[in-house]
């Protein structure tokens, strides 16, 4: 004998019906099976809401048992061939007039009992047995129809009874006895008492009756049949990544399922865990997948650890506080039986050993009369000071961890709280049972998606992690990087094993986000057709979609843009800036960025800032971090200024040079930057305070080379400006020349001393053999003293600029 029960969605209409007769006649094939239905999906509410419209005295419940009527005829007339529909039309008429009759009472006495309301809430179950029972019959299989509700007896206590589990497995024996069929099919849900009074068995019914049923016949097995294959690993609603668990034990079920996984009631499974045997939950719409299997043992403690993540919301968080407490029995004792009183759940429960404070996390609906009943159960010692105010924290959910595996396993719940904790994610409190089959969690109600995704990325997909990437700025820079990720997203996934997606675009105008990834082969016109915003609400928008791993990149040149960091840091999302200024304002901002990315655990990361993709703030970090000591720094900084100077030889006119670097996007947005040296002041400033020293711009000496006048007024007076004093450009070039050197803008730091400017390099010199739009650096240190360190090749241009900040993306993924 096996047990399969079919769930409303199974059973919502004549189209899923067929496919549940589909599988009995399979089953029956082999053995002999009960058939255990819920109501059509929907009925059992509509009876409900019957029954409230009549007692508030509102006729519109007869439109509602017209529907319910309406659904189960076309059911009937669909599922079973007409010359054998009219039994049990007659059927549903008949039970329909009933329904009408009790509802036509309650609607003239304008009053609802519990007892009332269980009658009418059974029929959903019996209506759709009985149908489902004569379709099965039509299609030539043997079947017989049980009436549960009488096999079942509870006591009579209406809308709560409890089975009296004597009489209802003497019931079902003598009945399985007696009867003889193939299949059996009965009505979940409904019960009566022993004087035969209709009564229901709560949430969970229709697998309630299946257990009942599995564990009084020794059944081999129960199915729960639903539209779901099997349990998963997390909510696939809200992590999309969510996985069948194959195999779990009745322990770990009921945790999932008390923590939010649907699929099946914990009571309900009682009567077959006592008897030790598996439940099956399989997919009716899918019945050949695998499904899960839930048995005594699980079977796979030695290879998962966690099965599972679950989570509940609209949790409050209720602290009973004060110096009164400590050390004196009896105040749990009082707190958990006022809220007994109250028929409040207690949903988890801290204390400290310092017993200074007691918490416990309820449903939100309960808080107050919860709050009523604690305060007046301690009202003395709150009137003494013993005790302080209560503290209640709404908005809260709880978020869990399951697996007979974490037992006695070491670094589980270090693993759980880093991924929260990486990713921003505050625990309000924590609980872990003493089975340490459960790690509890309380966080915001906001963060729960997150956490679920976070947690369930560190302990399922270990294969594959995500980032969300958000980029600020899509000129020159942004617009190459965006291209780059494209074509690297591939290699990615499948050699790093990162999926690399970018959720939002900005410019100074618009923005988009798209949780999924913005689609890279058309995000120009995204864009267009983008949110008009500025970078505030870009930023407010990133935070509020609270993605996990996410990843803020300024490809900007904007001081606005720069300001935002602090706030992102302290939300545990990396920054990775290609923009100098924050690194180059005041120190002590400077400093503060260096905090939060190290009190959040959020990486920081600005490698472009010197150098565009070379890698000198990371050569530069690892010499101090392995103990070296830097003496002195002497290099070439500017990209555009290396190109001018080498390009510059008297046949053009210098401003037409530096247009060409402009050209070929090696100058700052607004190229007097360059010229006038400031580029290059705030990459000395920013290798500087690498190196750890406290500095400021002004502490920084500038010859520039730039008649003041050139720096007046727009970019296009400069221009302008410039062709004007060529004959000064002119000079600066046969100065160098007649003494065999080569102009370069040099920026040296020696001894604390930061000094920028240009210079007559002869060809002896370490900086003389710098072509293009190449950079240098010499690092002069304690293990470097005579040969310097040297890194040398592009300094400016989209490409590497934006290879730059690729690598940096990548590495806030490994930190
Ligand atoms: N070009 C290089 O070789 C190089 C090398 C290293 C670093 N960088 C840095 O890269 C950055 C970008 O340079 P670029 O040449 O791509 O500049 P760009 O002018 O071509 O692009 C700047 C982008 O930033 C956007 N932007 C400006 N203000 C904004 C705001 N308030 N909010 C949102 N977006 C805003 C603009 O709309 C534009 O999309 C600069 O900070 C520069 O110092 C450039
Ligand atoms: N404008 C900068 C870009 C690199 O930071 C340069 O020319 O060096």
């Amino acid at each position: 004998m096996e047990v399969l029960k079919f769930g409303g969605s199974s059973v919502a209409n004549a189209n899923n019906i067929q496919k549940v007769i589909n599988i009995i006649q399979q089953k029956a094939n082999k053995q002999q099976i009960i058939v255990v239905v819920s109501a059509l999906s929907g009925i059992t509410d509509m009876l409900l809401q019957c029954c409230k419209t009549a007692a508030n005295g509102d006729d519109s419940y007869k439109s509602i048992i017209q529907e319910i009527e309406r659904r189960h005829l076309d059911t009937v007339r669909l599922l079973i061939d007409v010359t054998q529909q009219s039994s049990v039309l007659s059927y549903v008429k008949k039970q329909m007039n009933d329904i009408e009759d009790v509802c036509n009472g309650i609607y003239l006495l304008k009053e609802l009992s519990l007892r009332t309301k269980d009658r009418i809430a059974g029929y959903g179950e019996l209506l759709s047995s009985t149908i489902i029972c004569a379709a099965v019959k039509a299609q030539h299989i043997d079947a017989n129809w049980v009436d549960s509700g009488s096999l079942i007896i509870t006591n009579d206590h209406f809308g709560n009874a409890a089975v009296n589990f004597d009489s209802t497995n003497k019931n079902i024996e003598t009945y399985f006895q007696h009867n003889q069929a193939k299949v059996f099919i009965a009505p979940g849900f409904v019960a009566s008492t022993s004087s035969g009074l209709p009564t229901t068995l709560g949430r969970g019914g229709s697998d309630y009756t299946a257990a009942i049923f599995t564990a009084a016949t020794n059944a081999a097995c129960v199915e729960i049949w639903t539209d779901v294959t099997g349990m998963m690993t997390a909510d696939p609603r809200l992590v999309p990544n969510a996985k069948t668990i194959a195999t779990l034990s009745y322990q770990e079920a009921m945790e999932l399922s008390h923590f939010g996984a649907k699929v099946i009631y914990p009571p309900t499974i009682q009567p077959v865990m006592n008897k030790q045997i598996s439940v099956y939950i399989k997919n009716t719409f899918a019945p050949n997948e695998t499904g899960t299997l839930i048995q005594q043992n699980s079977n796979t403690q030695s290879e998962t650890i966690v099965t599972g993540i679950s989570s509940i919301n609209a949790i409050t968080l209720i602290s009973l506080e004060g110096s009164g407490m400590v050390g004196i029995p009896g105040f749990s004792k009082r707190l958990f039986e006022a809220l007994a009183a109250e028929k409040i759940n207690v949903i988890l429960i801290t204390q400290s050993s310092s017993e200074h404070a007691i918490c416990v996390g309820i449903n939100e609906a309960d808080v107050l009369a919860a709050t009523k009943a604690i305060d007046a159960a301690f009202e003395i010692e709150m009137l003494q000071k013993k005790i302080d105010p209560l503290v209640i924290e709404n908005n809260l959910a709880i978020v869990a961890l399951v697996g007979d595996g974490m037992k006695n396993h070491t670094g589980i719940s270090g693993k759980l709280f880093n991924a929260l904790g990486k990713n921003g994610i505050n625990i309000r409190a924590i609980a872990q049972g003493s089975s340490e089959r459960n790690i509890s969690t309380v966080i915001q109600k906001t963060d729960v998606k997150k956490a679920m995704n976070v947690i369930h990325e560190a302990f399922f997909e270990t294969v594959l992690k995500e980032i969300n990437v958000f980029i600020a700025g899509v000129g020159n820079v942004g617009s190459k990087l965006i291209e780059q990720i494209k074509k690297q997203q591939p290699f990615l996934r499948d050699q790093l094993r990162i999926k690399l997606k970018v959720a939002g675009i900005a410019n100074s105008k618009k923005y988009i986000i798209n949780e999924d990834g913005i689609a890279l082969d058309d995000w120009q016109t995204a864009l267009i057709n983008g949110t008009p915003a500025d970078i505030n609400e870009f930023n407010n928008a990133i935070i509020q979609h609270n993605l996990r791993n996410s990843v803020f990149v300024d490809v900007t040149a904007n001081n606005t843009v720069a300001t935002t960091y602090p706030t992102f840091l302290a939300k545990a999302i990396a920054v990775v800036a290609c923009n100098k200024v924050a690194c180059s304002a005041d120190y002590a901002s400077y400093k503060n960025l260096k905090l939060l990315s190290k009190e959040y655990n959020a990486p920081f990361l600005f490698e472009t800032n010197v150098g565009a993709g070379l890698p000198i703030i990371g050569t530069l970090n690892d010499l101090i971090s392995s103990g070296d000591k830097i003496h002195k720094m002497e290099a070439v900084l500017s990209g555009t200024l290396n190109f001018v100077f080498n390009n510059y030889d008297g046949t053009k006119s210098f401003a037409a040079v530096v247009k060409q670097a402009q050209l070929e996007g090696y100058t700052e947005p607004d190229p007097r930057l360059d010229l006038g040296g400031k580029d290059v002041m705030r990459k000395l400033l920013i290798l500087a305070r690498e190196n750890g020293d406290t500095i400021e711009m002004d502490d920084i000496a500038n010859h520039s080379f730039m008649p003041a006048a050139c720096m007046e007024g727009t970019v296009d007076d400069f221009y302008n400006s410039m062709e004007q004093h060529e004959q000064h450009f002119k000079n600066l070039l046969a100065e160098a020349n007649t003494q065999g050197c080569k102009l370069k803008f040099v920026a040296s730091y020696n001894q604390g001393k930061a000094i920028v400017g240009l210079q007559h390099i002869n060809p002896q010199h370490n900086l003389y053999h710098l072509y293009g739009k190449d950079n240098v650096v010499l690092f002069y240190t304690e293990r470097y003293p005579v040969q310097p360190l040297v890194i040398k090749g592009a300094g400016a241009g989209a490409d590497v600029t934006a290879s730059g900040i690729f690598a940096d993306i990548i590495r806030t993924s490994k930190l």
